[in-house]
């Protein structure tokens, strides 16, 4: 697990307070870590394009042309000159070598874009666009220093934003590397130490970024145990019994010792579930939502919802009247995808916004409802999964685009299940059900097209 921040420049400032490194020293290793990527990869006499603003941003690129240049061919583009004294002393020192500002010609080995980091504070103009065209334009690797030119602190970004191959983030992970759209345009993302480890640099933060060591399985322990010691999940089988199939069938594989279908009339179900007309009085937990319709009167919903077990919700519910009753209870797991959870803002009375406004601003969004409903675990899907609850939260960015399919989102929900079932807290659900459902998807090792439900659960098996 690793540490989010929203702006690093507190930490940076604890850099020169606690440790006595100056900026110059920390910035002498950010440029550092970038000329080791290019060293280790390049072999000398490649062409390097560095792109400099006039900030420390572009200060970085400047001293990373002085450490490569003698190798390698280097070319550098400074539009807008020099505006901070560390970019004007980098540019004397680079001016010193014989290198100046020249036009972007031709094309490149390499690519560093060292226009804007942190100091982008305004939408990017004629001059930063015509730059970026061309630089996104090429077919070298390309390389962004601290955050592609054109990503805001919010994770939004300008529609000519710099499309990295890999980028090298400077001292921390910024938040902003890990919005929902920003996993377009980061590529790899690398974290260089400013001259303490990372682990000194950091200070506590409430976001944090899910690894795939992260990852705690179900694995059983008690050699005299039996299917009772595992829990039993109720899922509750709406109009599309599908869904609640694959949500079962996902359970089952993650370790959950019985699964129960709960539905009206018997449908036709695979054999290894088990199916009721209600709750088993040995249930433990339940899921409910995905496929529901509108199968279940409210009376009905009502008395299979009269206890107190932990409970995982998804899809249809959050339409459902009765869903504010049960935002009240503890134990619970929500599974929205963005358009869910735009609704279940409105219906809350926390915002009245579109999905796209969601999607702008999901940091946000995640916070307010995380404070204002704090017992409530909140998984908001996306391809960087956001994970709150009260004042934590998480961020798995280890799914694939091969989960972009109907039903991936059964299988979560039978995941978090799977563990709520089993004994695990809710956030713990969440968490393990997440990073298990994303795994899963890496190891599908066929087109990333082709993945189903089924084949997602098949690989639960081998975590
Ligand atoms: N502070 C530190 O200790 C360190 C800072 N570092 C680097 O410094 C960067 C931050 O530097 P700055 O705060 O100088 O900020 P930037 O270099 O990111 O950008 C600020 C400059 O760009 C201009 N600008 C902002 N938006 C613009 C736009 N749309 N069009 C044209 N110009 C625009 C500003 O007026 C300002 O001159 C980090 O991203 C990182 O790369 C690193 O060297 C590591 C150490
Ligand atoms: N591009 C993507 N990258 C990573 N994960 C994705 C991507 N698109 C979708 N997912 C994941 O797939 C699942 C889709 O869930 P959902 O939209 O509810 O589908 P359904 O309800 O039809 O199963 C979520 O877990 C989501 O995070
Ligand atoms: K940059």
């Amino acid at each position: 697990m690793q540490n989010l921040y929203l702006d690093v420049s507190p930490l940076d400032q604890r850099g020169v307070t606690k440790f006595a490194l100056s900026e110059e020293v920390m910035m002498e290793h950010a440029a550092m870590a970038m000329a080791h990527l290019i060293r280790a990869r390049f072999n000398a006499n490649s062409s390097v394009l560095i792109v400099c603003g006039s900030g420390n941003n572009g200060a970085d690129g400047l001293a990373l042309a002085r450490l490569l240049e003698g190798d390698f061919h280097i070319s550098l583009h400074i539009p807008f000159g020099a505006s901070s004294p560390l970019a004007h002393l980098q540019r004397d020192r680079v001016e010193a070598l014989g290198l100046k500002h020249a036009p972007i010609e031709g094309d490149y080995d390499v690519i560093v874009d060292a226009l804007f980091g942190s100091g982008l504070n305004r939408p990017l103009g004629p001059t930063a666009i015509e730059a970026l065209i061309l630089m996104n334009g090429m077919s070298g690797l390309k390389i962004a220093c601290d955050v592609p030119s054109g990503l805001y602190a919010e994770g939004t970004f300008d529609t000519n934003v710099f499309y990295a191959d890999i980028t090298v983030t400077m001292g921390a992970y910024k938040r902003s590397l890990f919005s929902d759209g920003a996993k377009e345009v980061c590529g790899e993302i690398i974290v260089a130490d400013l001259g303490v480890h990372k682990k000194r640099y950091e200070t506590p933060s409430p976001w944090k970024l899910l690894e795939s060591q992260d990852l705690s399985l179900p694995n059983r322990i008690r050699a005299s145990s039996h299917k009772g010691s595992y829990g039993h999940l109720a899922v509750v089988c709406g109009e599309k019994a599908g869904a609640s199939v694959i949500a079962g069938s996902a359970a089952l594989r993650f370790g959950t010792g019985l699964v129960s279908l709960i539905s009206n009339e018997n449908v036709t179900i695979p054999y290894e579930l088990m199916q009721s007309h209600s709750i088993p009085s040995t249930a433990t937990a339940i899921a409910l939502g995905m496929g529901l319709g509108v199968e279940f009167c409210d009376d009905e919903l009502s008395s299979l919802l009269d206890n107190t077990l932990p409970l995982v919700l998804d899809a249809d519910i959050f339409y459902h009247p009765m869903f504010s009753k049960l935002l009240k209870r503890t134990s619970l797991v929500l599974t929205p995808h963005p358009k869910e959870f735009t609704q279940i803002l409105r219906l809350t009375g926390i915002a009245d916004i579109d999905v796209s406004a969601l999607q702008s601003n999901r940091f946000t969004y995640v916070e307010k409802f995380c404070s204002a409903y704090p017992n409530t675990v909140l998984v908001l899907k996306g391809s960087n999964v956001i994970i709150g609850q009260g004042e934590e939260f998480y961020i798995n960015p280890l799914g694939t685009v091969a989960l972009a399919k109907g039903g991936s989102g059964d299988v979560l929900s039978g995941l978090i299940g799977a563990l709520l079932a089993q004994g695990n807290t809710p956030l713990e659900a969440a968490i393990q059900g997440s990073l298990a459902h994303t795994l899963a998807a890496q190891k599908f090792d066929k087109n990333n097209y082709a993945l189903t439900p089924f084949d997602l659960i098949e690989r639960i098996t081998c975590l």
